[in-house]
């Protein structure tokens, strides 16, 4: 296996140090090594760790794969990913999130974590089999059913109950459907004067205030997917003051964008839940600085092109988000590589369960690793993407931090911003 010295990087935005990897951990510097990277000017992070990330395989390997997902993901800066379920056919088997990991593992590029569903088929119906998903080979320990609410009481409190044995949590798409239907946008004074149909704030936050509640009850962990508004905050932030065993995430694009790029008409601004105002982005970012909103996670969500070029209530809601959260989140938040780890590395790990992953880089750590060089700005091409989609909202823009090279467990998958295999 190759060593690499790199020398000089600011580790966690600290003063420059060599890092030494060797035999797939961090090893104490000193002495030479296969080879020698020059990290003056560079920041070494543990690698990223995505919870939410949509796959798209088994069923729709036209829009991604779990090798090209994966390739997205190493080249963000990445070592591991939670997988979504709702895949075609649905996550919801022993089989099926088998299937999953054993293809994250061929790839070998990052570890793919799959995620279970709760209900067979995503009908929120049935509770899927989710002990022996649990039990399988792929060790599920986060369940949701992503893209679709759960929104039966009674279903997602006997999901809370059931996970609670093996320390699992249930991972909530927060939107009351019945509040939602036809909505193609945020409901306020910009869905007012396209004339589009409203989704209102208050499906989100009706879902989740009903969910803190219901894991108080049960005593169980709940994961707040892609939180977007102001209100959201206000209900979590009560949550935790009552020691509610509840954490949330936050999307890039739900930091950056607002409800008004809607008045282009152009899909790729579609997304459940969808942007939201000026105010929520504000309140989104100062919960995320506080720690209200725990992690940010990606939702990468590749479209086919059929699927997203279209007219705006046809199209798929999603947005890609693999390749550039981390220059998102470093123009949102500045270099505060401390707070910048603990939301996309730490704390997105223990939530996840995923040991070895989230650490801060000390000798004899699992050497999962991410380079990223903060001065140098790049222009997002879309035709560049390793994604096999290429719905990404931030083409053309400029943006900081490039990723120059990521580790996991002391092998390259990326170097000098390249995808090694
Ligand atoms: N975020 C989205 O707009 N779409 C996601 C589903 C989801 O995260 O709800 C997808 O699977 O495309
Ligand atoms: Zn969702
Ligand atoms: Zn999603």
């Amino acid at each position: 296996m190759t060593s690499y010295l790199i020398r000089g990087a600011r580790i966690l935005g600290g003063e420059p140090a060599d890092l030494l990897i060797r035999d797939g951990r961090i090893a104490e510097p000193g002495g030479a090594a296969d080879e020698t990277i020059d990290g003056t000017g560079l920041v070494a992070l543990p690698g990223l760790v995505d919870l939410h990330t949509h796959l798209r395989e088994p069923g729709r390997e036209d829009a991604e794969t779990v090798e090209t997902g994966s390739r997205a993901a190493a080249l963000g800066g990445y070592t591991a990913v939670c997988a979504m379920a709702n895949t075609s056919p649905v996550a919801d088997t022993a089989g099926v999130v088998e299937q999953v990991w054993r293809l994250g593992r061929e790839a070998g590029l990052v570890d793919v974590q799959p995620i279970g569903a709760v209900t067979v088929g995503l009908a929120g119906e049935r509770l899927a089999e989710l002990g022996a998903m649990a039990t399988s080979a792929a060790t599920v320990r986060i369940f949701s059913d992503d893209g679709q609410c759960v929104a039966d009481p009674r279903l997602m409190r006997r999901a809370l109950e059931y996970v609670k044995a093996f320390d699992g949590v249930i991972a909530q798409h927060a939107e009351e459907p019945r509040l939602t239907e036809g909505a193609q946008m945020h409901e306020g004074e910009v869905s007012t004067r396209l004339g589009l149909t409203g989704w209102p704030a208050v499906a989100e936050e009706a879902i989740i205030a009903r969910d803190v509640l219901l894991a108080e009850h049960v005593g169980s962990r709940l994961h707040v997917c892609h939180v977007s508004t102001a209100g959201s905050v206000e209900v979590l932030r009560h949550a935790k003051a009552r020691g509610v065993r509840v954490t949330a995430e936050v999307t890039p694009h739900h930091l950056l964008l607002t409800d008004e790029l809607a008045a282009s008409y152009d899909p790729v601004y579609k997304v459940n839940p969808p942007l939201r105002t000026a105010a929520d982005v504000q309140a989104l970012r100062e919960a995320l600085v506080e720690g209200v909103i725990d992690i940010v996670a990606t939702d990468h969500a590749p479209h086919a092109v059929e699927d997203k070029e279209c007219e705006w209530a046809y199209a798929r809601p999603g947005m890609l988000g693999l390749e550039t959260a981390l220059p998102i989140v470093l123009s949102v938040l500045g270099e505060r590589w401390e707070l910048i780890a603990d939301r996309m590395s730490r704390t997105p790990a223990r939530i996840a369960g995923l040991d070895g992953h989230g650490g801060s880089l000390a000798v004899g750590d699992p050497a999962n690793v991410t380079l990223v060089d903060p001065a140098a700005r790049r222009q997002v091409d879309a035709a560049e993407l390793a994604s096999r989609s290429r719905n990404t909202p931030y083409a053309g823009m400029t943006l900081p931090g490039r990723i120059v090279a990521t580790f996991l467990r002391g092998e390259a998958t990326v170097l000098d911003g390249k995808a090694v295999k």
